[in-house]
């Protein structure tokens, strides 16, 4: 799905107007409805208690319809509405249909407000959305202290956080609204899938209105929200006569003592994700321990006991995962950065320490194969590029990296980013918080390998493998609490993924 600007999404908004021979107030009529049909999975709406705040604009207008539907479903509504000299004609028309059933709207000034919030109250902020073009002034302080403060049911956005914007880097400090749920019109905006929003978005949902199809294809974006559709494209079906050769041979290479656990999951990983032969390179001290985890990994051990000095030789497998448990050994440092040199066309999948070794000598930088995938969590990446003051300028670094190097990068984190060469960026779809446990990359670094292996390049193997792992997770969650979740359990679910992609009970 394309993720898009907000110019393109008010050009969206009225090229559906035209090619629908529709009116703007009808557009608006079905967004408030879609939101209300939503809403209703979340709270129930008879007899409960919404307090709706309103702006002049659109957003106000979508306030003003939502009131107007949650009252007619047997809700309790309070309207609050911005006091203005000018409304939208949609939001215009919205106030007297109020009025026409006898709902009251009171208005507020910003600097001089009646809202009142109680406990059992849930919040619809309808203050401001698309339109926003500059930061809130200082008057609306003592509005929004009052809404993010309240003890209140729950505190649902309309398409944006008041306050936030879509595309360009909300300052830390601004005055915004903080949204426990954000329902977000036709496509999620840029700024609800990176970490700082987190702060004022907590979640989102987007709600389908039935925008215009053509105009959404014409829309150039280097920036997609990566969801089933976009997955279920790129996987290959084998047929009848496959055999193990044709999906290929994994070499995962890590661990160190006491991390060998992360070479067993990463392996497991490559061979459930449908590699047809894995083998892991550790140290010594796993080889037991290895081989009697998971019967089906073949493997090769270092000369050293603990840490792994020598790099093995890779021209029997079409993919190799490096860095988990690897440790960071002045020897392993040295051997290494050999590897490298002797591996200069052979793309890799790059994560753990051998993203930190990556970082702590640039200078290996341009040994990376083309088409290598590095996978760091937001810390590595800080080591391999430096800070960063927003999400946005992260952003940019990344596309800056991944077009020197000619690399993929998945920035890790609750919506991955998956940034390639181009500087297009994905933003995953899947998985959930239950993921942010040990071992979990671990499992990532496996999936990609055995997607390599399998023949799928580099920014394909990225796409499906961070999707499925995300997946896969999810999944997880018809038996556990999220608290609950093993890494291991998301390889138990790799299965549920594929079936759940393609369709198949
Ligand atoms: N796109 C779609 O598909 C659909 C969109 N719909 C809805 O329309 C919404 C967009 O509506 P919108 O354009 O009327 O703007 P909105 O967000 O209500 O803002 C109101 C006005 O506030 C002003 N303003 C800006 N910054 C300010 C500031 N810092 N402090 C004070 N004022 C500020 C600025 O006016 P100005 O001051 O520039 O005259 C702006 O026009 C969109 O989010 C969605 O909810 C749905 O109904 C149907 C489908
Ligand atoms: N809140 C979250 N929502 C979804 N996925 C998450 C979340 N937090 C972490 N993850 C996923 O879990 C994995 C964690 O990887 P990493 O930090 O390398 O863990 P480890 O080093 O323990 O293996 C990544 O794939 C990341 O995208
Ligand atoms: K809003």
């Amino acid at each position: 799905m394309k993720i898009l600007k907000t110019d393109q999404v008010q050009l969206l908004d009225k090229q559906t107007i035209d090619n629908q021979y529709i009116s703007s107030f009808k557009l608006m009529e079905r967004a408030a409805s879609k939101v209300v049909e939503i809403l209703k999975d979340r709270h129930k709406l008879y007899h409960n208690s919404f307090v709706i705040i309103c702006g002049k604009g659109n957003n106000g207008g979508d306030g003003l319809a939502i009131a107007r539907l949650l009252k007619e479903a047997g809700a309790f509504v309070k309207v609050y509405l911005h006091q203005n000299k000018k409304y939208t004609p949609d939001n215009s028309q919205n106030q007297e249909m109020l009025d026409d059933r006898g709902i009251k709207i009171e208005k507020f000034l910003p600097s001089k407000h009646n809202i009142v919030i109680k406990k059992d109250d849930i919040i619809i902020d309808a203050l401001f959305g698309m339109g926003l073009t500059e930061a809130i002034d200082s008057e609306w302080k003592q509005v929004f202290d009052l809404l993010n403060t309240a003890v209140c049911q729950d505190r649902i956005s309309i398409d944006m956080p008041s306050g936030m914007f879509a595309d360009i880097a909300t300052a830390n400090d601004s005055i915004v609204f903080k949204a426990d749920m954000v329902y977000t019109f036709g496509s999620p905006k840029l700024a609800l899938l990176l970490p700082e929003s987190a702060q004022w978005a907590k979640d989102f949902t987007v709600v389908d209105i039935n925008l215009d199809e053509q105009t959404l294809s014409s829309f150039e974006t280097k920036n997609y929200y990566l969801d089933k559709a976009i997955v279920k494209e790129l996987l290959h079906t084998p047929t009848k006569f496959a055999h193990k050769g044709i999906f290929g041979h994994s070499l995962i290479i890590g661990g160190s003592y006491g991390k060998i656990g992360a070479v067993a999951l990463a392996s497991k990983a490559a061979l459930s994700i449908g590699s047809g032969l894995v083998t892991a390179y550790l140290p010594k001290c796993g080889y037991s321990i290895l081989q009697s985890t998971i019967s089906e990994v073949m493997c090769l051990t270092d000369n050293e006991a603990d840490y792994i000095r020598l790099f093995p030789e890779t021209d029997s497998y079409q993919a190799i995962g490096i860095g988990v448990g690897l440790g960071q050994n002045a020897d392993t440092v040295k051997g290494f950065a050999a590897f490298l040199k002797d591996n200069t066309n052979k793309a890799m999948v790059f994560d753990a320490d051998a993203i930190n070794i990556l970082a702590s000598d640039n200078s290996l930088l341009k040994f990376l194969a083309p088409g290598s995938i590095l996978t760091p969590h937001p810390k590595e990446l800080e080591r391999l590029l430096g800070g960063w003051t927003s999400d946005f300028e992260k952003m940019e670094l990344v596309k800056g990296f991944t077009a020197k190097h000619n690399v993929v990068v998945v920035v890790k984190g609750a919506h991955s980013e998956i940034v390639l060469p181009s500087g297009d960026i994905y933003f995953n779809s899947t998985g959930n918080w239950g993921m942010a446990t040990a071992g979990t990359g671990d499992v990532l670094t496996g999936i990609l390998t055995g997607l390599l292996a399998q023949g799928y390049n580099s920014e394909h193997t990225a796409l499906i493998g961070v999707y499925l792992h995300g997946l896969a997770g999810d999944f997880v969650l018809e038996d556990k609490h999220p608290h609950c979740i093993l890494a291991s359990d998301i390889i138990n679910k790799l299965s549920s993924a594929y079936k759940e992609i393609l369709n198949l009970e």
